[in-house]
């Protein structure tokens, strides 16, 4: 069987993951590293995904040539080194392994601060070189002092904990983590500022972003505790290195532990000359345990969203399990047909959708089945790739208000799923069940009772309710060749208006719409598929 899907490995990874793709049938991985960005762009419209450590940079550029790319997978935490809105508007999830190299990162971050605190790496280079003098590399003891853990997710928590075992006073401070949380995990919450002036150790672990760039700038390290040490194992970023090194050499600052830097490597960075820094080479996820761990998870991943769909560490998705997707899995096929037809039907620009479940669905997840319905109203209307990563990303560009409601009380059906859409100051609603749990079946329009299988091409009539208006549609349909294998027409309860939907074989030309248009007692004709 050739493989379905091809995958590009661009950096190494542990070859754990490599066996696991490479078993698999259904995937082609070529492993090709040490791709520039033009080299990149060259190679990346062969391939359905993409994975990357934190060399490869994915731009935008690379986003634009990878014309069938689906998904970018990242071995590791930090997904700076992609252009996430790219990949979104594009409609490419990008994943990343969360937790899989935390404790090795975390642990780095330790040595870091001991080998800042007793001066190991310089004392190693002495007694290397022939040199016994102890009391020049005489350091602080950590116990009894205080770290500010900056950034208080996966990382930012096991070294709390780690530093709370060795008797450090901890503060953190997370803009988007309740103080309960940090108090857990042996932190008390502070904010930036108390943080910096009052800490004889910062530790960075937030993700680097627009937001954080230059998070400690030379204003925040002047507002540093005098004689303070900072470790950096997140990204070099996050600090501001120029001015680090200003604070270094002015003696403000006593020492620094860098694994990552703003370029690197950080070839002729004047921060080498100093001797009160410890370096590593962006070792933060480097052990065997964590890059086995994160190649693994990488392929495993890779394999299920190529196969399902599911993406469960998804950053620019919504997270859903693949359990939650299995069960949603039927409704989101209903949805995606309702958003189609509401889409059919509303002949102008749309601005605003809401979609209502009713019933038993409306104790699912129901995030994936709104997504779908956007995707289903969109690719009624745009040509492009439109999907659940890229839907919310075009609704928005197109000005459509997206909302969701729930009622658990069923409306009729054990399940509904309802979708109204606002289109030119009128409101379009259609709605849906499924029968026997898997069969989905379109149940009214507009307030008219219908029953059709979602499927295939469509003619959808709004006419005058007056004899002759059906006979009249189906000998325009017969002169064109075209069977009709179901017919519904629904009377309105307070109106002499009338809905046909017609089922049919083909979908009809231009020429023949224009004509059923024309028809006197028509008010609105649309020929659509589902
Ligand atoms: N050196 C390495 O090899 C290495 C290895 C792994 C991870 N990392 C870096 O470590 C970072 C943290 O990893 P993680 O797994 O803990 O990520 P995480 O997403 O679990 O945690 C990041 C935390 O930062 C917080 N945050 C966001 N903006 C903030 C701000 N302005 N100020 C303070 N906190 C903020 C978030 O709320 C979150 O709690 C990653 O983004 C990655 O760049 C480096
Ligand atoms: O790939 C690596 O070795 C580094 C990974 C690390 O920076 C991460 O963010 O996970």
């Amino acid at each position: 069987m050739s493989a379905l899907y091809s995958v590009l490995i661009a950096d190494p990874i542990h070859e754990s993951g490599r066996n696991i793709l490479d078993s698999d049938a259904r995937i082609r991985a070529d492993v090709e590293t040490g791709l520039d960005e033009g080299a990149l762009v060259a190679r990346i419209g062969d391939y359905d995904a993409l994975i990357v450590r934190s060399k490869t940079k994915v731009t935008r550029p690379v986003i634009e040539a990878a014309s069938r790319l689906r998904a970018v997978g990242r071995a590791g935490i930090g997904v700076d080194n992609i252009d996430i809105p790219s990949a979104t508007e594009r409609g490419i999830v990008v994943f990343n392994t969360p937790d899989a190299n935390a404790t090795t990162t975390a642990e780095l971050s330790i040595a870091h601060l001991m080998s800042l605190s007793r001066n190991l790496p310089q004392a190693d280079r002495a007694v290397r070189g022939g040199e016994w003098k102890p009391a020049r590399y005489s350091g602080v003891e950590l116990s009894g002092k205080t770290i500010g853990v900056i950034g208080f997710g996966t990382i930012g928590r096991l070294v709390a904990e780690r530093c709370a075992a060795l008797k450090m006073r901890v503060l953190a401070y997370d803009p988007f983590v309740a103080p309960e949380i940090m108090s857990g995990h042996g932190a008390e919450a502070a904010n930036l500022e108390t943080l910096l002036a009052s800490a004889d150790y910062v530790t960075l672990h937030c993700p680097l972003s627009d937001k954080t760039h230059h998070l400690l700038d030379a204003r925040r390290l002047a507002s540093m505790k005098p004689g303070a040490r900072i470790v950096n194992c997140a990204r070099g970023g996050l600090i501001d290195e120029v001015a680090l090194l200003d604070a270094l050499r002015n003696g403000h600052l006593a020492g620094a532990a860098l694994d990552v830097y703003e370029a690197e490597p950080p070839t002729g960075s004047a921060l080498l000359t100093l001797d009160n820094v410890v370096f590593t080479p962006h070792l933060g996820a480097s052990t065997e345990e964590a890059q086995q761990a994160v190649s693994l998870r990488i392929a495993e991943d890779m394999i299920k969203f190529l196969t399902t769909g599911a993406a469960e560490t998804a950053v620019n998705l919504p997270r859903v399990t693949a359990d939650q997707l299995t069960q949603t899995g039927p409704y989101q096929g209903l949805a995606y047909a309702l958003g189609r037809l509401v889409g059919a039907l509303c002949e102008g620009p749309i601005s605003r959708l809401d979609v209502h479940l009713f019933g038993r669905v409306a104790e699912l997840d129901s995030r994936p089945i709104t997504a779908e319905a956007l995707v289903g109203l969109l690719s009624q209307r745009m040509t492009g790739r439109v999907n659940r990563v890229n839907a919310g990303h075009l609704a928005r560009e197109q000005g459509i208000e997206v909302t969701e409601s729930r009622t658990e009380e069923a409306r009729d059906f054990v399940s509904l799923v309802e979708i109204s859409a606002q289109c030119c100051g009128q409101t379009t609603t259609v709605a849906g069940t499924l029968l026997g749990g898997s069969h989905a079946r379109l149940v009214r329009i507009d307030g008219y009772d219908v029953e059709a299988v979602p499927k295939g091409n469509f003619l959808f009539t709004r006419h005058q309710d007056q004899p002759g208006v059906v006979g009249a549609l189906g000998s325009i349909l017969g002169r064109e060749n075209i069977n009709i294998s179901r017919m519904q027409v629904g009377v309105g309860y307070d109106s002499d208006t009338a809905i046909a939907l017609i089922s049919i074989s083909a979908s009809l030309s231009a020429a023949a719409m224009d004509e059923i248009r024309s028809l006197p007692p028509i008010e609105q004709a649309v020929g659509f598929a589902l």
